[in-house]
């Protein structure tokens, strides 16, 4: 359990408080020097926790930091306490969560950015705590607060324990292949309701004559999806000439697709557009990574 030289309880009036960029609980009510002393509080208490959910998960630095959720505009923490215990109160978990827009492999292989989508970021139970059902307490409660549904999250990098977890009390078992850390479990794209804003915003880019094309890493990486043999043979036959022109005109394109940050970096040329038109000079700047990026570095 957590404890820390201060008294936690002003902070935790209730067992379960959620924080944002302000490091305020979001019960807190005071003057100016309180908020000072507040947020100086909290920010230990999410650093020792940051570091002992690292330490717990084998990584190399923490996923969780006062100093990174003070900088993010889309995430929150949820700290679960026991006020009551020892003298000044202990700490026992810790569960951030934000919503990200990701490029994500579908069950059949193409790709869709997933704008706001939700995404379990970092859980931590105390050790002294684990597997007694406070780690579902803490994730219940923010499913509720969030209006999210377990099927609908995706979940950065999970441990073995939290995969546990989710197919115990969620029944989450079968997951989608991605290139990227994130793991997502069939359904997850079900339903059309990936479009509500709550539980993100799904936006291929285009279809066009059975490719499926988008901006993403992994078109840039592995070229457009096809969508099946049926569009295929549209563009082939009578229209053959023209079809065939089309799709090179299009492949041309997501290999001119100019990738931003950390993907904007040269590449060698190898791309999948090279390798089917062997040797046209069509080559491009084909750049990209394999997905999102994931703060979690073992
Ligand atoms: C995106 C990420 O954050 S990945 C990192 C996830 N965090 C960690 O791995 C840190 C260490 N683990 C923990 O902090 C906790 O075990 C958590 C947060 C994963 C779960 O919290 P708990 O309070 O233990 O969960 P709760 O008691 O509600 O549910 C228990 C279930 O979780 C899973 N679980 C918890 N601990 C373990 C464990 N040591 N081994 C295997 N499964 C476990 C099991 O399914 C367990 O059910 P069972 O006891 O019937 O087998």
């Amino acid at each position: 359990m957590v404890d820390f030289r201060f008294d936690i309880k002003p902070l935790f009036p209730q067992p379960i408080i959620k924080v944002t960029s302000n490091l305020l609980p979001h019960t807190f009510r005071g003057d100016r020097r309180q908020c000072l002393d507040a947020t100086s509080k909290m920010s230990e208490i999410i650093d020792q926790l940051g570091q002992l959910s690292a330490i717990s998960q084998g990584l190399s630095k923490p996923v969780t930091t006062a100093q990174r959720l003070r900088m993010s505009e889309n995430q929150t923490i949820y700290l679960l306490a026991d006020p009551e215990a020892g003298n000044n109160g202990v700490v026992t978990g810790l569960l951030k969560v934000g919503t990200k827009d990701l490029y994500l492999f579908d069950e059949k292989g193409q790709t869709r950015k997933m704008e706001n989508s939700p995404s379990i970021l970092d859980f931590y139970v105390h050790e002294s705590r684990q597997r007694a059902g406070l780690g579902k307490r803490l994730f219940e409660t923010m499913l509720r607060e969030e209006q999210w549904t377990p099927l609908k999250c995706s979940v950065d990098r999970p441990s073995e324990k939290l995969l546990a977890f989710l197919g115990k009390h969620y029944g989450l078992v079968r997951t989608i292949p991605q290139a990227n850390n994130f793991v997502l479990y069939e359904g997850f794209f079900n339903d059309g309701s990936t479009s509500n804003g709550r539980n993100g915003h799904d936006s291929p880019l285009s279809q066009k004559n059975g490719l499926h094309i988008t901006n993403s890493p992994n078109t840039q990486l592995f070229g457009a999806t096809y969508l099946g043999d049926e569009a295929n043979k549209r563009s082939s036959g009578g229209r053959r000439d023209s079809g065939s022109q089309q799709q090179s005109s299009l492949l041309q394109q997501i290999t001119q697709i100019s990738p931003n940050g950390r993907y904007g970096a040269p590449r060698p040329t190898c791309s999948m557009a090279e390798i089917i038109h062997a040797g046209s000079g069509n080559s491009g700047k084909g750049g990209g990574g394999s997905g999102a990026e994931s703060s979690r570095i073992k």
